[in-house]
């Protein structure tokens, strides 16, 4: 259970921090461009993880330090502007990034399956299956998972229901091409009707990524758990239902580009891509999504 984390900064080190207070994982390796802030990292969360039932080890190292990791988590990334508005505005930068980096991790890792987190999501998760040669089954991001987190707890209060009970998906783009997919929104096994409140609901979780931002200067909470939860899922195999960005091939005539769908994952990655009955609106939303991504993948690769 050896988990390698790219990207020691605010986002990496809360998904470090989560795996060791959830004892998820029994090794993790971070990896950054600075190896003394990555030694610091690594020693302080040693000093953690001492308070916890479950041990694990937690070390700094260079990129073949990696090897025979079963999840790599890409965190690192270009420095965003203080007025980050626009994750695509990331794209030239980390995809030029990650050429030099994943290539090593796939040669020393080659069994491993790679959680893209860095921005923007659903284009480097596209690169990543080339510059690896994985089988897509092992590629994902992150995607709309923090977007559908977000607006299951902004339902949660609507509905007074608990956000966890809420069965409500955002699909499409990690960005703002992303819907929610009200037609199979439900809670305890009742439909949750489409209104124009529930809507703008999803207008408000799609801006709070980039709201959070502006206000604080990153996100990293809600981001780290999001990554810890789909890492927990692969490690112990658990194949919870999440929805994740995944290489797209035919589902509502889409194919060749990443996207956010609902996915069963477990052991040996993407088990399974759900493909449930959208709405006319939300099949035009998806593929609108698709356009949106395809473009900023074209103009990097
Ligand atoms: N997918 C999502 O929902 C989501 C949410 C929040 C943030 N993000 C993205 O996650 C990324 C990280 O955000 P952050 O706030 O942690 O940024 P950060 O600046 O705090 O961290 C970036 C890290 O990357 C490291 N790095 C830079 N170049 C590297 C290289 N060549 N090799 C290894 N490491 C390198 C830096 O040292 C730093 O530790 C960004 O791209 C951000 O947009 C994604």
């Amino acid at each position: 259970m050896k988990v390698t984390i790219v990207g020691p900064g605010k986002v990496g080190m809360i998904l470090a921090y989560t795996l060791v207070m959830r004892g998820s994982a029994r090794e993790i390796v971070l990896i950054g461009n600075n190896r003394r802030k990555a030694e610091g990292e690594a020693m302080d969360l040693m000093h953690a993880q001492a308070f916890m039932k479950i041990p694990v080890k937690v070390r700094a190292g260079d990129l073949e330090d990696a090897a025979n990791s079963e999840v790599i988590a890409i965190c690192a990334s270009v420095p965003m502007a203080h007025d980050f508005g626009d994750r695509n505005s990331l794209a030239v930068g980390n995809a030029e990034m990650m050429k030099r980096i994943l290539p090593v991790l796939a040669q020393s890792s080659p069994n491993a399956k790679l959680l893209m987190v860095s921005n923007p999501v659903d284009v480097l998760s596209y690169q990543a299956e080339k510059l690896t040669g994985f089988p897509p089954e092992r590629v994902m991001g992150t995607g709309t998972l923090v977007d559908s987190m977000r607006f299951r707890e902004l339902l949660s209060s609507a509905v007074s229901i608990h956000a966890g009970d809420v069965r409500a998906y955002i699909f499409g783009e990690h960005g703002e091409h992303q819907f929610a997919a009200m037609s199979v929104a439900q809670a305890g096994g009742e439909k949750l009707d489409d209104t124009p409140e529930r809507r703008a609901l999803c207008d408000v979780a799609k801006a709070a990524g980039i709201e959070v931002f502006r206000k604080k200067g990153n996100t990293c909470y809600a981001i780290g758990q999001s990554a810890s939860y789909v890492i927990e899922s692969i490690l112990l195999d658990q194949k919870r239902t999440i929805p994740l960005s995944v290489a797209i091939d035919g589902y509502l005539g889409v194919k060749d580009v990443y996207l956010s769908i609902p996915v069963v994952i477990g052991k040996a990655g993407i088990e399974r891509k759900l493909q449930p009955q959208l709405s006319e609106l939300e099949i035009e939303q998806f593929h609108l999504a698709a356009k949106s991504v395809r473009s900023v993948i074209d103009s990097i690769m």
